[in-house]
């Protein structure tokens, strides 16, 4: 285990397992709807690519960008557009696949994005959910793990840029952040 990781939450193999749960919930509902699939980047590319190989549907797949953690641990609450879809979603579902919903404000201005668009419904699976830190009334449709007030990393969770590739979920050391 990494030096900076103070406890593994989930494993490598409790995450595969629970991405498969998660598609055969989600394939079962869409299977009439040909969705755009919108994963988050960069931090939902990890989780979005082992989940999108095991939707059994016919889907589009497009990404935007956004950014609102500015000093790498507290939510800005002001959320940027860093890259823009290429599908129209106008009349289309929309699946949105993020890698955790922390204060919400990301989940919240992608919702009203995608609505002020004319989407014909918008839904979100988050593999990670941290319902302490809320500060928006938004919440994913499919969630993967719900996690403790702690700042995770791993599984495409960053802390400035670092520990994504970590093939498990795990709570960072206050020490690395706390200074
Ligand atoms: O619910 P919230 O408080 O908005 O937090 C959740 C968002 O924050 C992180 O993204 P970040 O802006 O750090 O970019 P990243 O995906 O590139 O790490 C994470 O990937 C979510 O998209
Ligand atoms: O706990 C977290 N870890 C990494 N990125 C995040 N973005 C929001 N919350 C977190």
């Amino acid at each position: 285990m990494n030096n900076d990781i103070e406890k593994i939450l989930y494993t490598q193999e409790q995450v595969s397992n629970r991405i498969s749960e998660l598609a055969t919930t989600i394939s079962t509902k869409y299977q009439d709807e040909f969705p755009v699939v919108v994963p988050v980047m960069t931090g939902a590319m990890i989780f979005a690519s082992e989940l999108m190989q095991k939707l059994d549907f016919k889907l589009n797949i497009d990404y935007v960008d956004v950014s609102s953690y500015e000093d790498n641990s507290q939510s800005s609450g002001r959320v940027r557009l860093l890259r823009d879809l290429s599908h129209d979603v106008n009349g289309r579902s929309v699946l949105i696949v993020e890698d955790i919903i922390d204060s919400g404000h990301t989940l919240q201005f992608l919702n009203n994005l995608f609505a002020s668009r004319g989407a014909k419904s918008i839904e979100t699976c988050s593999l990670l959910d941290k319902p302490a830190r809320r500060e928006v009334d938004v919440d994913a449709d499919y969630v993967g793990f719900k996690v403790p007030n702690e700042f995770i990393v791993g599984y495409g969770l960053d802390y400035d840029g670092r520990y994504r590739n970590m093939p498990y979920v795990g709570v960072l050391k206050r020490s690395v952040y706390e200074n």
